[in-house]
Formats: C-alpha cells, structure tokens, sequence
C-alpha cells in the first residue's frame, strides 16, 4: 500500500518522450544557434513547446486515471496494516500507518473516528499520553462516534489521565528527597522532556539596516568576481550569531510528510489531515489555516496530480514559491524592465531594505545555470510545462472541457507567464535553496534528509570548501553562527554543501559545477587532501590538532574536555541548550589562536564545533519502547 502515489505508465511514457523532445530543442539552441540557457531562456522556453505542439505524441498531456485524494478504501487498508504492526508492538510503524488512515479518510467519516481512536492507541502504548489524550479529545467533535468506539475512548482517556498524574507525583517526591540521580534515568521523563523542548526564537541584538536578518556586524557588498557577498564590518568571534530567518518557503520531503507539520515543521505525533487531500497534516488549526492562506489552497487541488506524474520534490518546492508570488499579487512579481531597473547590489530591494518575507525579493535571487547540466534542464522545464498546465485548469483559467492540447495552450498569455514563473522559481531554488537536515536521536552520527528550505538572507553569502558558518533549525527558523574568527573586511563564506569539505578536490568541484564558478579557496587552490570524516570522528580529534605545539597544555586539556562531553552527550542522546554552546565557543576561541584558519586542523575544530551545534537542534524522534 505504500505506493500509493505510483506513476502510470501512460504518463511515464508521456514524460519520457517530452524530456527527450525538449533535450533536442535545448541542444540545437544552445549549441546549433549559441542561445544562452540562462540569458535567452523565455526564447528557449517558447522553442521547447513550439517543438511539442509538433509533435503529436507530445501534444497532448494525458490526464492521471485513479488520482487518489481523500479516499475511505485507502484508510481502511491502512487501518489494517496498521493493527498488524500494533499486534507486533512496531510502535513508530503502527503510528505512521494510523496518521496515514487519518489522512486518507473523509471529514466526518466513520473512518476517521476509527483512526482517531486506533492511533490514541498506538500513542498510549508509546507512552505518548499527552497526544494520545489530543487525539481523543478530537473523537468529541465527530459527528459519527459509535457507542463501543466511544467507551473505548473513555476508558482510555481515563487510564491516560492516571499515568500522568502518576508521573507528576513521583517526579514531585523525587524533586523532594533531591535524587536528582535517580531523576536523570528516568527514561519517561527523558522522552517527554525531548518531546516537550521549546527552543525560544532566537533575536539578533543588533540588526543590518539593509538586511535586518543579518548582524549588523556583517555588510552587503558588490564585485563582479563575487556578485553579491557579505563581509564582515568588525572581528567576529567564533559562536557569534550572524543571521536569524525564518524561511520563505520550506516544504518535507514525501517520505517524511506525515512525520512533521506541513507549516510550521514540528514533528507532530496527534496531527490533523487537510480537509480536502490526503498529502499533509498539521500539528495545529492555526497552522492548517496559514497553510492555507499562504498556499495550500491552491497546492491541495494539482499535488495528486503531479505526484502521479512522478514530479519531485524540489520542483513541487519551486511551484509553492510561484503560487505565493501569484498570491501576493501580480506588483510583488517584477517585470524584465524592472530586473534591469536595479543596481545589482541592492536588487529586489524596497525602500532601501531587503524584505526576505515578500515574493519580489526571491524572484531578483541569483539564477545561472551550467550547460553541463542540460539533463536536468530539461527534466525541469518539462516538469515546469506540467505544472503550468495542472497550476491554470485549477486556477480555471482554461476554457471548460480543455483536453490538454499544447498547441491551444501555447497561444495563451497566462500559460506562458506561469510557466516562467515556475521556470524561474526552479532556478532560483536550485542556485539558492538549502538543504535541511535533522539529527535523529537513534543515530546521533546520520542526520535525516527532511526537506529543503529558501532562506533568502542566507543566499547572499558564497561558498568556499572551509566554511566560516554553521547554520542550525529550529522549527521554522534558521540560525548562522561563525564556526570561527573572523577578522574586520573578510568576506564570509559559508559551505553549500555542508558536508562536502569531508572530500577531495575533484569531488568538491564536480558538485559545485552546478553553481557555474570556480572554487578559489585556499583548499581548492592548494589542492588539500582534506581528512577522512572517520578520522575527525568523536575522540580523535584532540591531540592530532595540536601534536606540533610544544606550549599549549591548556587548550589541549580543555579540547579534550570538550571532545570528551561531546561524547558523552552523543551517547546520551542530549540536547544542548543554545546558551550552553557559549562555553564551547570560548574554548574554540582561544584554539584557534594556536590554529592557522586556512588549514586542515582548523576543518576539524569546525567538525568539532559543528557536533556541538547539532546537538542544539530537536532531534528527530522514533516510538520504540
Ligand atoms: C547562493 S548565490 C550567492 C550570492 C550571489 N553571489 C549573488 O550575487 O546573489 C550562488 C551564486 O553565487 C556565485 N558564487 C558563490 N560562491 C562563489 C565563489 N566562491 N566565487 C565566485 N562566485 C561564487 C555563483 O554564481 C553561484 O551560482
């Protein structure tokens, strides 16, 4: 049952032959009459469908049979696989399988009290007792609520209510006799203090004028070498927060959908389905309704579509930045004459300020693609001729009765304008998005892939393989902190691959080819053999940084200090709170006094620093016990 979302063979087909169509146009423009992919790209984009509506196979876009949305069929198989794995005591299994039958069942179904009630359940022998009693608080509002369903939701609400009454008591009686050792194995307090930590949003305390996400210990600065870069204005010390932003968009990978909520990216155990599909829930009302606001409504009526038609993640990340910019309003999306209008330091500024919250500013980002990549192009500007035309039936837009033909569509203005608006979106996200990663409290060594986010801030600084910036999540927000010294006039560099300084010249330049520039850092330009990430791992690390120092006990001690707590909260599966990386900070600063920048021991106190920022984030969490 798992794949639901399986693409249809007469769409594969369709797909398949609209790739290769558009590699043909693509390699005749760019190599048969030297178009440029990036320059000429509304004059590609023309000669890509003018190729399609030529060809008859092509032509038409074959509509998706059996899209699945809400779906009551669905929600019972999943009932079902889900009681298994409950038999099994597969705790986190049987979860995942009740959130999906709660997505999947219609509002006010029978199905959905059934599921309701079945993953309340599957909470409570997760030892999950605050969710477990949301969900059955939700059973109240159910319009269908049957007698047996409902003594079951009374019994357990009760049996809830006295396990955490329970635990408050026992928790006061320790705190009385002061064992604070016997509260530290606790192994129900640990789990409900990690479910419950709140990391307050972080405030700047002094803000760019320009850029108000940025410390105004940083500057927006121009060259042609670099285009748009930042600097530093003063010294900055290692731990020093330098940029705090919210996302203009983010979105959860698929696998992981129904893991955290589709607005405010909490890993969210008693979620709430979307009223109309089946692909998102939400921790909260509030959220749903800012979803939404700011897109959903819109999204909720294609993504079956599109899923059908295999389209990925990232590109359905770029469709929500288009739908917001149509959402915001045709004056927040600029014309070519105002992209020419600007100087390009300050492009896509509003009275002087970057505003990284408003669609004008995303669409003046960056955007230049590599000619090495031509594969992906043209999977992209076919994906973007799929959303286009899902994106204008929705938005009715077309006349009734449309059968897809390409050759209709090509005549009309709006098609064209929503497919380079999702065409630049794809690009702006390509050349600027981050990837975003989460640790996970089972593996604190593999950090799970969750989803990508545009930070538009963070996309003005450049790369270089030694990063000087660390960035961390927290929920909807993102922190930069520098990872070390750096002096008055220097510009920041951060890494676009957060773990590619852990490989070799060549490799790092094959992933940067995308980016269209060369690498100049010392790294790349001395060609260091970087170390083997195994090698900077946990205890190895102290006395290789320091062994051609004679005079430096006592950062060495401290260094071992710092590695071994590392280690000991690895293993302990810690959080550490933000206020408490400062005193890993001050250690780091003081080795790097010791400690050339541009060298390889100076990677491994970033590795050593870059654990500790790990460990500030929430983890990701599994139901085991
Ligand atoms: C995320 S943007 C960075 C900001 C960009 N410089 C701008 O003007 O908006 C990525 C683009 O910046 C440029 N870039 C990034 N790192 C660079 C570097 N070390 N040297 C030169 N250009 C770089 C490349 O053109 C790349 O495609």
């Amino acid at each position: 049952m798992d794949n639901i979302e399986i693409t249809q063979p007469k769409l594969e087909f369709w797909k398949k032959n609209i790739h290769l169509k558009t590699v043909d146009v693509i390699n005749y423009a760019t190599q048969g009459i030297g178009l440029d992919l990036n320059n000429d790209r509304q004059n590609i984009i023309e000669r890509c469908i003018d190729d399609l509506v030529n060809e008859e196979a092509s032509r038409f876009i074959p509509t998706p049979e059996n899209i699945r949305t809400k779906d009551k069929y669905i929600s019972i198989i999943y009932q079902g696989e889900g009681k298994q794995h409950y038999d099994n005591k597969e705790h986190d299994e049987c979860w995942i399988k009740y959130t999906k039958a709660i997505a999947y069942a219609l509002p006010d179904s029978l199905e959905l009290t059934w599921a309701y009630l079945n993953r309340s359940g599957a909470l409570f022998k997760a030892s999950m007792f605050d969710d477990c009693l949301k969900d059955l608080d939700r059973l109240k509002h159910m319009k269908i609520f049957p007698d047996d369903a409902k003594l079951l939701a009374h019994v357990r609400a009760l049996k809830s209510h006295k396990i955490i009454a329970d635990r408050e008591f026992s928790l006061s009686l320790r705190r009385a006799n002061n064992n604070e050792a016997a509260d530290q194995v606790d192994k129900d307090r640990i789990l409900s203090l990690k479910l419950n930590y709140e990391i307050l949003p972080v405030i700047l305390e002094r803000n760019n004028p320009e850029v108000s996400s940025l410390s105004d210990s940083t500057q927006l600065n121009y060259s042609r070498e670099y285009g748009r870069h930042i600097i530093a204005k003063e010294d900055i010390q290692v731990g020093e927060v330098i940029g705090v932003e919210y996302a203009y968009a983010s979105n959860i990978v698929q696998d992981l959908k129904y893991n955290f909520c589709g607005y405010c990216k909490k890993q969210s155990w008693s979620s709430i389905p979307c009223n109309n599909c089946a692909h998102v829930v939400y921790c909260s009302e509030n959220c749903k309704i800012n979803a939404d606001n700011d897109y959903h409504r819109v999204e909720c009526k294609i993504i079956p579509y599109l899923l059908a038609f295999g389209i990925k993640d990232k590109y359905l990340l770029a469709l929500r930045i288009a739908i917001m910019g149509m959402l915001e309003g045709p004056d927040k999306i600029p014309t070519i004459e105002d992209l020419l209008s600007f100087a390009p330091r300050t492009r896509g500024f509003m009275n002087g300020r970057l505003r990284p919250d408003v669609h004008t500013s995303v669409a003046f980002m960056q955007t230049s693609i590599s000619i090495n990549l031509i594969d992906q192009e043209c999977v992209s500007l076919a994906d973007c001729f799929i959303m286009s035309y899902f994106l204008l039936i929705h938005m009715d837009s077309l006349p009734s009765g449309h059968d897809g033909d390409l050759q209709d569509l090509k005549s009309r203005k709006e098609f064209m304008n929503v497919v380079e608006l999702i065409d630049k979106s794809v690009r702006v996200l390509m050349n600027n998005g981050h990837e975003v990663l989460m640790p996970q409290t089972d593996d604190i060594n593999q950090q799970i892939h969750m989803g990508s986010a545009l930070i538009v801030p963070f996309s003005l600084f450049n790369h270089s393989c030694q990063p000087m910036v660390i960035i961390s999540r927290h929920g909807d927000q993102f922190i930069m902190k520098a990872s070390c010294p750096i002096k008055k006039g220097q510009q920041i560099f951060t890494n676009y691959g957060v773990t590619w300084y852990c490989h070799d010249k060549q490799t790092r330049q094959e992933f940067l080819s995308f980016y269209n520039f060369t690498c100049k850092c010392d790294a790349c330009c001395g060609d260091w053999i970087f170390h083997d990430k195994k090698i900077v791992d946990n205890n190895k690390i102290n006395n290789e940084i320091f062994q051609t120092l004679d005079d430096l006990a006592n950062v060495v001690e401290e260094c071992q200090l710092l590695n071994k707590s590392l280690h000991y909260l690895t293993e302990n599966n810690s959080i550490i709170k933000p206020d408490e990386l400062e005193v890993y900070s001050v250690i780091l600063n003081e080795s790097y006094k010791f400690s050339n920048i541009n060298s390889p021991q100076a990677v491994k106190l970033l590795y050593l620093l870059s654990n500790f920022v790990e460990l500030t984030q929430v983890a990701f969490i599994r139901l085991y016990h």
